[in-house]
């Protein structure tokens, strides 16, 4: 069975984890194997103790593409919702990929930011906005847009169904199911 990462990134509440899961759904209905390494989990384990400096964001990111990597290469569609707000961390991740023979596809969950401050899941926006915290991606810390991702799913303008449908065509076309 083809192994592969597929890397969701994009701002807080733009769309990953929902994307990711309605795939893995539909995947493992297939038949495919999957895991799905959300980034709420990872930094409750793999990545505790990171913060959400440039240093820390870079850790959290080599370490999670280090086990994407990993699963991938024994046959896993490694499904990854995480913002990975620096092009350099996501470079590094494709050429680990890339060096080891194994398929990435960079998926830019490309949601407005003022769409996704609408939507606030987490509430980080509106806390933000108050002057709770500070350094929130997209708002007041960067996110490196991605310039040539494999994929742009515009969220805000389909249904989750539609983007979920969208990457599986990709994957289609790219000989990855
Ligand atoms: N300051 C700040 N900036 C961005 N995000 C924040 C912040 N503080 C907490 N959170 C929540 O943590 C989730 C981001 O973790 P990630 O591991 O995906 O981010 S990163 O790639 O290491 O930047 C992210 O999850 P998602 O909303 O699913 O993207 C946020 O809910
Ligand atoms: N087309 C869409 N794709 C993904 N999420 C959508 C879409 N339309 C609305 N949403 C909603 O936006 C929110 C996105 O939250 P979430 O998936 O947790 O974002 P992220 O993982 O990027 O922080 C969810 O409440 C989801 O139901």
């Amino acid at each position: 069975m083809t192994g592969a990462t597929i890397w969701l990134t994009g701002l807080p509440s733009a769309g990953k984890t929902t994307i990711a899961y309605e795939l893995a759904g539909r995947l493992r209905e297939e038949g495919h194997r999957v895991e799905v390494l959300d980034g709420d989990e990872i930094r409750e384990f793999l990545s505790a103790g990171l913060g959400f400096s440039r240093e820390d964001r870079h850790t959290n990111v080599q370490r999670i593409g280090f086990v994407a990597e990993l699963l991938a290469s024994n046959g896993v569609k490694a499904l990854v919702p995480v913002i990975a707000p620096y092009e350099d961390s996501r470079e590094a991740v494709r050429k680990r990929h890339t060096s080891e023979g194994t398929p990435y596809v960079e998926v830019h969950v490309a949601t407005p930011v003022d769409v996704c401050s609408v939507r606030d899941v987490k509430g980080l926006y509106a806390k933000q906005a108050a002057g709770e915290i500070s350094g929130l991606t997209g708002v007041d810390d960067p996110y490196d847009e991605p310039r040539n991702p494999d994929l742009r799913i515009e969220s805000h303008t389909q249904t989750v169904q539609e983007s979920a449908a969208q990457l599986h065509a990709l994957l289609t076309e790219r000989g990855l199911l």
